[in-house]
Parts: C-alpha cells; structure tokens; sequence
C-alpha cells in the first residue's frame, strides 16, 4: 500500500459515508453541498426517503435538500479512497461487513464513533496487542478494518435524526484527525483538506489521544447522566443539584486521561463554562434512550470503567451513573 494513497490524486477523492443516521447524513450532505463524489449507504425507509427527495439538512436556519448517490449495497457503489463509518459503537461490526466492498488495499477507514475505539492501543508502541474487550470482545472489528487503514477522529459536533434521512445539525462542527500511531501524514492532511473545503472544520493532530481523551470525557460526564436525568448538555452543567455530580465525574475523568498521558489543554472551569455554552442539546445517548433504541453504554461507560480498573483508578460516580444508565436501558427494552 503506498503511504499517502490520496496525495497523487487530481480528481477529489471518492467518499463513502456509511451508516445513515444523524451524523452520517449530516456529513454526507454536508460533503456533497459543497460537490465533492460522496456515496451514502443506507438502508430500509431511510434508503427509500433518501432515493427519493435526498438528504433533509436543517443547519443554522437553512434548510438544504441535497440529492446524494444512495445505496443499500456498497458492491454497487464498489471502492473508495475515504470511508466514513458512522453508526453507534454496538453496530460498527454489523456496519463494517456491510461496507466491506467499499474498502480496498488502499482506502482510508475513518470511524466517526463516540467512546473508547477498539483501536485505542493499536499500533501505540509498547500497548500494541491489548485488546478494549468492552467494545472489541471477539476481536472483529479489528480482524475486519486493518488498523493500518485506519484514521482517528474525534467529533466535537451534534446532531439529530428527525426523520429518515432528515436531521438536524445547529452547532459548530469541528473534526480532529491523526494518525493511530501518532505520526503525521499527508494523507491525513489530504483528508482535512477536502473537508475544510467542503466547509466543516478540520485539524491534523499528530496526538490524536490528547482531542480523543478529551472527547471521552465529555460523554462519560453527560451521555450516561442525560438518560438519569433527561437534562440537556447546558443543564447537566450549569444546574446546582447536577453540577456536583458531573463535577466529580469530569474529575475521575481527567485523572484517568491523565494517568493514560493525556494532554488535556482546557481546565476544568472551562470545560464546565464552554458545556453550558452549547446550549439545549440532547446528548446522543438521551436520543437513543428516548426512541427505545439500545444505549452505546459499552464504548462510552464500560470501556472508561475496563481502562480504570486496569490501573485500579476507582471512579465511584462514573461507576454508579453508568450503572442506573445501564438499567435504565434495560428496564425500558423488557
Ligand atoms: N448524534 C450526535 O449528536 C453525535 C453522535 N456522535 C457519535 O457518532 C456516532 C454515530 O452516531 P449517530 O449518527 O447519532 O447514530 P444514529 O443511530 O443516528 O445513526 C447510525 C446509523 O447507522 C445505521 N446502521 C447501523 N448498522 C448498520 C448496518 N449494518 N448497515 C447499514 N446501516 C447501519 C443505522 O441505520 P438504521 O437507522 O436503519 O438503524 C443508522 O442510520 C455514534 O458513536 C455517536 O455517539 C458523536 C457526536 C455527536
Ligand atoms: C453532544 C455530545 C458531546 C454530548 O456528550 C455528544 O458527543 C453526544 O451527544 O454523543
């Protein structure tokens, strides 16, 4: 495989975004707005909505309807020079083996996943082999997407499915990419090119675990606890009687991403000051739990509790909101 698969290139990349929920069809209809060759793999009503009046982007007051090449069969839509996989952490081997013909020896696999990934020791030197059971427990995603493949992102953005194939994305998006093994490459700067261009915000970090830690923790803190409570991002944050429990659990955070060598740039009143800015938002989570669907507790609780308990790091209020989040979801689904 050559090292830079995209720097040669003279026409703009061939991208597939699959899985098409919320953050999907917002890149997707974000990359295909601005004209770059995006196909989309979809399937059952949101294939058939999408096919039919393209992605709905409600953005900032706009409201764009972008037509997009769409598919429930990633052989028709054949290889790719970037792929996208966005679907919650428990789906992305269901997911992988669907968009298996999109990859080829050369294609770059960037999975756009909230929690800790099962790559998160690969190709680390001297961690290189361990496994993140909780998200990983059999080794497939790491026997389907070859870590050499892969690309680390972390997404400071949100979004909401409001229908198939419509959503909802009003805040600021930012997407920090690097290398697994914390080198620099061009065709990591290749990938942040085409989606600065495209108009969403990109960084190359050559320590993708400093953005990747810090994006840990904003979910350890709110996804579990917005299920628990039903509080917004800003509320969880800034209300008296939940910022106690949140403030303990960005300390546990931090003490872990620390321990793990993580550079964290923002204190922990920033943190707190900048989550009350982003306003009203439903955590992911509280979506999910909200429309009966399975919680993504594994990569976002269990895999933080897996790396605590491997350093003997207690993390007794993370532990017990993980735990009432976890019978939340259950209770819900009997
Ligand atoms: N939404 C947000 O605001 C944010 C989300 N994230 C993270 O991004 C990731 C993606 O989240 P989000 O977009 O919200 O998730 P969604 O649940 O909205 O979308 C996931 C999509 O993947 C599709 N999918 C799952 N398995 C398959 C499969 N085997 N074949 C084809 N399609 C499949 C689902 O299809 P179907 O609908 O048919 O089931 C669904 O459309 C998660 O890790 C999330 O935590 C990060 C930041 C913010
Ligand atoms: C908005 C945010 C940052 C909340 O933790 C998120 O990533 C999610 O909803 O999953």
């Amino acid at each position: 495989m050559s090292k830079d698969p995209l720097s040669n290139k003279q026409s703009s990349p061939r991208i597939a975004v699959a899985g098409a929920g919320a953050i999907g069809c917002t890149l997707a209809a974000i990359l295909a707005h601005a004209g770059q060759a995006v196909s989309l793999l979809a399937r059952g009503s949101t294939l058939q909505a999408i096919q039919s009046q393209g992605i709905e982007l409600r953005r900032q007051a706009e409201t764009y309807q972008v037509p997009v090449t769409v598919s429930d069969d990633a052989h028709t839509l054949g290889s790719q020079d970037i792929v996208f996989l966005c679907a919650k952490s428990h789906d992305l081997v269901g997911l992988a083996q669907a968009a298996t013909p999109l990859i080829g020896p050369e294609t770059l696999i960037v999975p756009m996943v909230n929690g800790v990934p099962w790559w998160y020791f690969e190709r680390l030197p001297g961690q290189d082999g361990r496994r993140v059971k909780s998200v990983d427990p059999e080794g497939r995603l790491r026997a389907l997407l070859p870590s050499a493949q892969v690309v680390g992102v972390v997404q400071f953005m949100t979004a909401e499915r409001v229908g198939p194939g419509s959503v909802v994305s009003n805040t600021p998006a930012l997407l920090i990419l690097g290398e697994i093994d914390h080198t620099e490459s061009q065709r990591v700067q290749d990938i942040v090119d085409v989606l600065n261009a495209s108009g969403i915000e990109s960084r190359h970090s050559a320590q993708i675990r400093d953005p990747l830690w810090m994006k840990i923790i904003a979910n350890l803190t709110t996804n579990p606890l917005s299920v628990i409570t039903g509080a917004t991002l800003n509320t969880m944050y800034g209300d008296p009687r939940l910022l106690p429990i949140t403030r303990k659990i960005l300390f546990e955070g931090l003490t872990l991403a620390a321990a793990h060598g993580a550079r964290i740039p923002l204190d922990p009143d920033t943190i707190i000051k900048e989550t009350i800015a982003m306003g009203a938002v439903r955590t992911s989570m509280l979506q999910d739990y909200e429309h009966g669907n399975p919680l993504e507790l594994a990569a976002i609780g269990d895999a933080v509790l897996e790396l605590a308990d491997a350093i003997h790091l207690p993390m007794p209020t993370a532990r017990d909101v993980i735990a009432m989040a976890h019978y939340r979801g259950t209770s819900q689904r009997r």
